[in-house]
């Protein structure tokens, strides 16, 4: 059995990046830049008014109240250049290219307007007032993105300012679940006694759908050695990661191991210091990666999260990999026993987490309301209320 945070250097230390796919730049939200993007243009592209008002030049001698006569318009997208004429000014809209000889855009607010004049208080008009500079935001040649960064919304709006309309990033990885079990029925179908309806493959593909994984194969098998083997072989020549679930611990009818054995998959780890989810194996065959998660379903969605979910952010290129983790009070006294650390179902709230009734390992009803793991070490048996407890945030 080895310690948790053992367990989790393995998995940064097996889990390589993937290759690098070109994308359309639309279709790449959580992906990870597999390059630089330097900058084509200048952003913002031209000196341009950030108001709807009137262009002027804003002269050192001016006096503090003056009409001006309106010289023409400039709006967005028009072409023309315009060049302001002294004494004159020039009624301008957001986004529309600055007269040559504009220092200053006054709010239309803040004029009064007689037919072709504008009365304007100069006092109140600061030097480049309301004008947003060419090249202010970024100048052409800079990095606007580096290699490695992840493309959120605002990154995705970034990027196509510049026209772009592609991006290197690395590929998402393909992820098989393959669940064991001969008293595994899908939903739908009648249950004879002794049968339950299968759940961690619904479980499973939905945490890595919230992911963005997308190329997903689910499978079922028997507790039958043979198909065991049979299956497991194709889907790791298929996929870049497989889950299994089930069939890992020590009973008569648990075949996952003999079959990992069979196939020639190394072993990297069996059994961590954690409860739930001691069972887990991980391991590695020819740069796949197989994950054997314990079939009680809380222990496989905690597994998924503490490792599972770290390995896949490695694979296509994230560097925040773990989940999002801080320290809060908890809100309720919680003890337990043993030499195992524990992860706990917990409600984060403003206030502090609350460790959900129901923490069993096959028990999903407090996963259902949960939002948070708390990680408890096997050093902090005894919580308090107020005490601090680590964190951490589950997907919402
Ligand atoms: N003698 C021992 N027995 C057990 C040990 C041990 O150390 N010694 N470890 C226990 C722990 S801890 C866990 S966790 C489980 C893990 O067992 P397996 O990975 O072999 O899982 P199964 O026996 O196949 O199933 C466990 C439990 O979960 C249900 N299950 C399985 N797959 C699904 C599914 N796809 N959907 C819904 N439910 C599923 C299954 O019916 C069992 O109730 O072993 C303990 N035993
Ligand atoms: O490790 Mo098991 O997951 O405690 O039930």
């Amino acid at each position: 059995m080895i310690e948790i945070s053992i367990a989790k250097e393995k998995i940064v230390e097996y889990s390589t990046r993937l290759e690098v796919e070109s994308r359309l730049l639309t279709a790449s939200a959580g992906y990870v830049l597999a390059q630089d993007i330097i900058a084509t243009l200048p952003l913002p592209l031209f000196t341009q008014s950030a108001m709807d008002g009137y262009a002027i030049r804003h002269d050192e001698d001016r006096v503090a109240e003056e009409w001006l006569t309106v010289q023409g318009e400039s709006k967005a997208g028009s072409e023309r250049s315009i060049n302001l004429e002294a004494g004159k000014a020039v009624r301008i809209f957001t986004g529309a290219p600055l007269p040559q000889g504009a220092t200053a855009v006054v709010m239309q607010e803040h004029v009064t307007r007689q037919g072709d004049r504008v009365k304007i208080n100069l006092e109140n008009v600061a030097d480049g007032a309301h004008i947003r500079y060419q090249g202010q935001q970024i100048q052409k040649g800079e990095v606007a993105l580096p290699m490695g960064s992840l493309l959120s919304p605002g990154a995705i709006g970034f990027l196509a300012g510049f026209g772009i309309t592609h991006v290197a990033v690395y590929r998402k990885p393909k992820v098989a679940i393959l669940v064991t079990g001969d008293e595994l029925v899908d939903a739908g179908q009648p249950l004879k006694p002794g049968e339950i309806y299968e759940s961690n493959s619904a479980m499973l593909e939905a945490a890595l759908l919230k992911e963005g994984v997308e190329d997903i194969r689910i499978d079922a098998v028997h507790d039958d050695k043979a198909e065991l083997v049979a299956k497991l072989d194709g889907l790791l020549k298929w996929a870049d990661l497989v889950i299994t679930s089930g069939g890992i611990s020590v009973g008569d009818y648990d075949y996952v191991g003999e079959a990992i054995d069979h196939l020639g998959v190394q072993t990297v780890f069996y059994k961590v210091k954690q409860r739930p989810g001691k069972p887990l194996f991980f391991g590695e065959k020819g740069g796949k990666l197989l994950f054997a998660l314990p079939g009680n379903p809380a222990s496989s969605l905690v597994c998924f999260y503490e490792y599972v979910f770290p390995a896949l952010r490695l694979l296509y290129g994230r560097k925040d990999i773990h989940l999002q983790s801080f320290r809060m009070p908890s809100l309720k006294a919680y003890s337990f026993k043993g030499e195992r650390d524990e992860f706990l179902k917990g409600l984060l709230t403003p206030e502090g987490v609350m460790p959900l009734y129901g923490q069993e390992s096959f028990a999903l009803r407090s996963f259902a309301l949960a939002n948070a793991l708390i990680y408890l070490p096997a050093s902090q048996q005894q919580v308090l209320p107020g005490d601090l407890v680590e964190v951490h945030v589950l997907p919402s």
